[in-house]
């Protein structure tokens, strides 16, 4: 009987998105509890395309806690983990499974070790967000298996302390992480400003101009902005403020010029505050800088803007159209300056939603190469293309929050072992 006792394993899987900043988090006032000297606003991405698999499970014949994080074993000990850990432990409750014969009391779980697995569908550490989507998903599935009665808001309390971004992927369609005043980061939380559906015509694409691990650790590079930066200051507290409110109601309105104003002038400052750091940090590549160019150009042309552009802490650019529409026009110009190495396959060109590649008329490499410079550049055609300059697009929406995965083949631990599948 105690044998039998011994060998069971309970386990959660869950699903959680990435998100992208259209008003950035840049600087810390605790570095330890991770509070930010500003508020920020992000887009959770659809999680059909972009997004965190994380399995968790208890046993009492686990000895120790452990990771794998994409099939490699990683250490726990990091601070950040740890935080997390010991947080989401001490919010934990009774648990009763009575099929399997399986009873943890609340104290019970201080003597549990843990197993985690975690799998992101995209790079890692590649500035697409993979430490926000990581620890919500960390986060949210311990919540669910150690049965914690807290909502979204007072878990995103506990995934900022992994990492500050992952507090906005507690939630679906836009989200506020609200900064807060008190010293010990309770009210540091992030809310739902709207879910997914309020603006469902968005389309997002990302241009990956590079997968390579980056130089300046957003963690790194933000505090020496703040050491360094005499305008750091002054964004968080007079220009962000005042942007939060307007970003809010241009969200509520659906109102894309206004929305895609604030959202290209706080990515533009934040890679400013950037430059303005001692030694300046340069996020942002040639690569970068022609595609604002383009997306400028465009928008100027038509009178109205039709994409909005934001760059995280690498070269990589998220461009956010106002429509499908709009979305196939913005594939046509990138793949007209930006066309695949010769000899690559179109498929894996364009990733995410594909449908995109069909209304756009593309379906094959002979129809890239066909492709018309954009009418806005007509008495100044480039000599030049830029080939093999982006690795990849993403296609993708505004998308949902977490979600439990019920099946178990979509675990990512054995259910006998506890171990990776
Ligand atoms: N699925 C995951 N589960 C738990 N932790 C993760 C997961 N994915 C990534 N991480 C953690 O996040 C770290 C990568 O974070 P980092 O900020 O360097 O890159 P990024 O999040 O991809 O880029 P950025 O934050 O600039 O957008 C990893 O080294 C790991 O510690
Ligand atoms: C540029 C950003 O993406 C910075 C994200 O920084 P992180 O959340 O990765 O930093 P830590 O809190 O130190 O883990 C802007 C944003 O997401 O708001």
């Amino acid at each position: 009987m105690a044998e039998k006792n011994d060998s069971w394993v309970l386990m959660v899987t869950a699903q959680t998105p990435t998100n992208i900043a259209v008003i950035k988090y840049w600087g810390k006032r605790d570095e330890n509890l991770i509070l930010p000297i500003n508020d920020s606003i992000s887009v959770t991405l659809d999680p059909a395309h972009l997004c965190t698999t994380t399995t968790v499970a208890v046993s009492p014949a686990f000895t120790q806690d452990r990771m794998w994080l994409n099939g490699k074993e990683i250490s726990l000990s990091g601070g950040r983990y740890q935080n997390c850990l010991r947080e989401i432990r001490s919010r934990a409750n009774d648990v009763e499974d009575k099929k399997k014969g399986i009873k943890i009391t609340k104290k019970g779980w201080e003597k549990l070790h843990l197993h985690i697995a975690s799998y992101n569908n995209f790079p890692t550490a590649a500035g697409l967000a993979s430490s926000a989507a990581g620890f919500a998903c960390l986060v949210f599935s311990l919540a669910k298996l150690m049965n914690a009665k807290e909502d979204n808001g007072q878990l995103s309390a506990i995934a900022r302390q992994g990492s500050g971004s992952a507090c906005r992927s507690l939630y679906g369609g836009f989200v506020k992480w609200i900064m807060g005043k008190e010293e010990n980061g309770s009210d540091s939380i992030a809310a739902q400003l709207v879910d997914e559906k309020h603006w469902d015509e968005l389309v997002i694409l990302i241009a990956v101009v590079s997968s390579r691990q980056k130089e300046t650790s957003s963690t790194s590079g933000m505090r020496e902005t703040v050491e360094t930066s005499p305008l750091i200051q002054h964004r968080a507290s007079e220009v962000v403020p005042k942007r939060i409110i307007q970003m809010e109601e241009a969200i509520r309105n659906r109102d894309f010029p206004t929305f895609t104003r604030l959202t290209c002038s706080d990515s533009n400052q934040f890679h400013a505050v950037c430059l303005d750091t001692s030694p300046p940090i340069f996020y942002m590549n040639d690569t970068s800088h022609r595609i604002i160019s383009c997306v400028e150009k465009w928008n100027r042309s038509e009178g109205t803007p039709q994409v909005a552009y934001t760059f995280d802490a690498g070269p990589n650019a998220v461009l956010i159209a106002r429509n499908r529409k709009a979305a196939t026009l913005l594939l046509q110009r990138l793949l007209f300056y930006f066309p695949p190495e010769s000899g690559a396959d179109l498929n894996s060109y364009v990733v995410g939603d594909k449908s995109i590649l069909k209304d756009a008329g593309i379906q094959d490499m002979k129809d890239v190469e066909s492709l018309c410079p954009p009418p806005e550049v007509k008495d100044n055609i480039p000599a030049q293309k830029y080939k093999g300059d982006v690795s990849y697009f993403i296609c993708t929406r505004p998308g949902r929050g977490p979600v439990l995965l019920t099946e178990e083949s979509q675990s990512l631990l054995n259910p006998e072992t506890g171990l990776p599948k």
